[in-house]
Order: C-alpha cells, then sequence, then structure tokens
C-alpha cells in the first residue's frame, strides 16, 4: 500500500468550496449550458442526415435544455438506473441549477440517446463527433505538427522529453468543444503560459533505472491524442515506462474525447507519416501488439462524478501505476472537484484522494483552479479577465 492509499481522508478544504453549478448568469458554465450546448445540437443534427425521429429527438432535447426541467432516460434505457440514481436531486428541476459537471455529463448522455447511439438499429454506435473528430485528425495542421518531429529527432534526450511533454500539455488547447459556438474564438490565440510547473517532480517518478506503469488518462482525440501517444512512445523508447495503459472514453463525450476507434485512427495518421512521426507510429503499433500499450476503458470515465468516488477496480490499476497523467479541464476538474476552489488551496492536498501519484496536464478553460503561487494569481488577476478559462494558460500539476 503507498502512503496516497492510506491516506484517503477527504482533504481539509473540500467541504469548504463551493461546487459549480450553472445557475449564474454570465458564468461560465451558465455560458456553457445556455450557448454551447444548444449550438452543439444544431451542428449534430446537420452532421448526419438523421431521420426523422432523431430530429424530433435533437429537437425536443434542445427545447428541454433551454427552457424545460431536466427529463429522466426512458426506462427502457439499459442505463435508465444508474443515471436516476446519479440524477435523484436534479430530475424534474431546472437544467441550470444542477451542478454543472452533472448537467454537462447528463446532457452527452441524452444527445447520445437522442441520435440512437445505444439502440438497436443501423445508428447504434454512431458516433455524433465522428466528422469534427476526422476533419480535425485529417486536416493540414496535424501535418505540420509531424513534420516538426523530424527536426527533433536530434535533439538531446532532456530537450526532446520536455519538448515532447509541452507538445502533449499545449495539444489539449485543441478542444473542439470550443468551437461549439459560432464566433467564439479558438483558445490559446494569446501568448501560452504556465501558471503552475512541477514537470522536474514528473521526470523525476520516471526512471529508467526501475521502469514501472505508467497509466495515461486521454482526454480529446486529434491533435491532443496524437502528441500523447507521441510521448507515451517517448516514455516506453527511453526505457522511462515498461508499460502504458491509455484510458479512454467507452462512448462519445464532451464532442472530442477520445475512444478506442480516435486511438486507432491516429496510430494510423502516425504510421502512414514520413519521417520521423512513421516511425514513432511504426513502434507504437507494434507496442499495442505486444501489449506494452495497452487500451483500456471503464464506464466511470463517462459519469458525472469527481475522481475522489471512482470505483475499486479502476482505484486498484491507478494504484499500481507509477505514475498517471491526467490529461485535459475535465479530467482535472473531477480530479479535484468541480469546485470554485481558493487559487492557492493545495493540489496535494485536493488530490490526497487519488491511489497513487498524479499528474495533471491541463489548458485552463473551467473556473476550477487549485495549487498556484499567491503572487502568481495576483499577476493573473491583473493581466486577463479570462486567463481561467480561455485555454490561454496551462499547466502540470504533480502529487
Ligand atoms: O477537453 P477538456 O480539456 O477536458 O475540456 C473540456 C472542457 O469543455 C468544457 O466542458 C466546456 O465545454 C469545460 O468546462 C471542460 O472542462
Amino acid at each position: 500500500m503507498t502512503d496516497r492509499t492510506r491516506n484517503n481522508a477527504r482533504a481539509p478544504h473540500q467541504d469548504r468550496a463551493p461546487l459549480i453549478l450553472g445557475n449564474e448568469a454570465g458564468s461560465f458554465a451558465h455560458g456553457v449550458l445556455a450557448e454551447r450546448h444548444p449550438a452543439l445540437i444544431r451542428q449534430v443534427r446537420e452532421a448526419f442526415p438523421y431521420g426523422p425521429r432523431q430530429a424530433r429527438a435533437l429537437d425536443g432535447l434542445l427545447d428541454e435544455i433551454t427552457g424545460d426541467a431536466v427529463a429522466p432516460l426512458p426506462t427502457t434505457a439499459h442505463d435508465h438506473r444508474q443515471w436516476s440514481d446519479w440524477g435523484r436531486e436534479h430530475v424534474g428541476r431546472p437544467w441550470f441549477d444542477a451542478p454543472f459537471l452533472w448537467a454537462e455529463s447528463y446532457f452527452y448522455r441524452r444527445l447520445l440517446g437522442a441520435v440512437g447511439y445505444f439502440d438497436d438499429g443501423p445508428w447504434q454506435g454512431v458516433d455524433p463527433f465522428a466528422p469534427f473528430k476526422r476533419a480535425e485528425l485529417d486536416g493540414t495542421t496535424v501535418d505540420e505538427e509531424l513534420r516538426a518531429l523530424d527536426a527533433l529527432a536530434d535533439a538531446p534526450a532532456e530537450e526532446r522529453a520536455n519538448a515532447l511533454l509541452l507538445a502533449s500539455l499545449w495539444g489539449n488547447r485543441a478542444d473542439l468543444g470550443f468551437r461549439a459556438t459560432a464566433g467564439e474564438p479558438a483558445p490559446g490565440e494569446a501568448t501560452p503560459g504556465l501558471v503552475a510547473d512541477d514537470s522536474a517532480a514528473l521526470w523525476s517518478l520516471l526512471t529508467d533505472a526501475a521502469p514501472g506503469t505508467v497509466a495515461v488518462v486521454a482526454d480529446n482525440a486529434g491533435r491532443e491524442l496524437v502528441p500523447d501517444l507521441i510521448l507515451i512512445d517517448h516514455l516506453l523508447t527511453h526505457g522511462l515506462a515498461r508499460r502504458v495503459m491509455i484510458h479512454v472514453k467507452p462512448t462519445p463525450y464532451y464532442v472530442s474525447d477520445a475512444m478506442l476507434a480516435d486511438v486507432l485512427d491516429c496510430l494510423r495518421r502516425l504510421a502512414g507519416a514520413p519521417g520521423a512521426a512513421g516511425r514513432i507510429g511504426g513502434r507504437l503499433w507494434e507496442a499495442m501488439a505486444t501489449g506494452q500499450l495497452e487500451v483500456r476503458t471503464h464506464p466511470f470515465f463517462c459519469a458525472p462524478l469527481p475522481y475522489e468516488e471512482m470505483p475499486s477496480d479502476l482505484r486498484e490499476q491507478f494504484a499500481a501505476a507509477r505514475l498517471t497523467i491526467l490529461k485535459g479541464d475535465l479530467n482535472y476538474r473531477r480530479l479535484v472537484g468541480d469546485r470554485l476552489w481558493d487559487p492557492t488551496t493545495p493540489f496535494a492536498a485536493v488530490t490526497a484522494h487519488f491511489p497513487g501519484p498524479v499528474a495533471a496536464l491541463r489548458t485552463l478553460k473551467s473556473d476550477v483552479i487549485t495549487g498556484l503561487e499567491r503572487g502568481t494569481v495576483d499577476t493573473l488577476e491583473r493581466s486577463e479577465a479570462a486567463w481561467r478559462t480561455s485555454g490561454t494558460h496551462a499547466l502540470i500539476q504533480v502529487a
């Protein structure tokens, strides 16, 4: 048992920070529920020639989320019981009054229901976000990013490692959910900056003297997953990890979140590229075949719950890892709790529930933040109003 598994007590700050709800007009959370979700329904409706039943269901969901109370899942749904348990306090009440994390997660579940994702029939398992993910992965930006690997091939190992870590970190900026609202600027247009940088602590946990298993909890597909896979290749080829488990979503979620199909698309994209990228793709393909790289998934990854409430089978997997790398904003919210923390609340305190060493690699795209120095917070507050949510800033935090 590690120190962390023994230290399962609630962080002392846990009960003091309020949960983020969607009902404060002008807040980031309210904007997501009031603007991004309706825009996303319209985009999905246009991206497929859905039949009348699906179109009606999407229109109904649009009406519901913009005015009506939260409706339950149909009793025939495979996960009806689970969601009625999770939604006991929210079903029948306004969408905006629910915790932001719950409302977003349930929205994606309902969207999948509307397009028939779980129903018997030809639309079963058709990812409503696949056209957006595919367009991004096929884009020329990915070509440029892959070509840049050639220049890095001869760089000293440490420089290369840090460049790949930063590429994986900033890959989180390319989140398609951000693009749902027309006219919203793409994240990261301003000068990027790290608000916390524990990269030295991260590397110190990964030693080639006794490499262990590294868990990577992936976030977005495409332009985030490609650099994640490249970083994983670096860990494996330099003996910094004996095995890597990459955890992905079991069903489509938050628009661009990665599933197994997306991992395979990215591997094909890499393997089919010229130069260093192609070699990396070939090695990763082989690593999958030998089990050195393993894709895993779990229903908990689409649950509206913080990691503190993860089930024991997942907890055991993370406890066994030398390091778990959690990618992205949503994983961060679920790691520390979707709460309006004082930004100086220690990251180690709010992640004490996690069963093993954990690193968060995240661009800032929601109000949640912990572990900052007071001076950093003061500078950020003076410099830019939207530093918490615009994706212009990022962090690497380790505990
Ligand atoms: O892909 P990421 O980095 O998890 O970001 C998803 C983010 O999108 C939002 O849901 C808004 O749509 C954020 O609140 C959320 O955390």
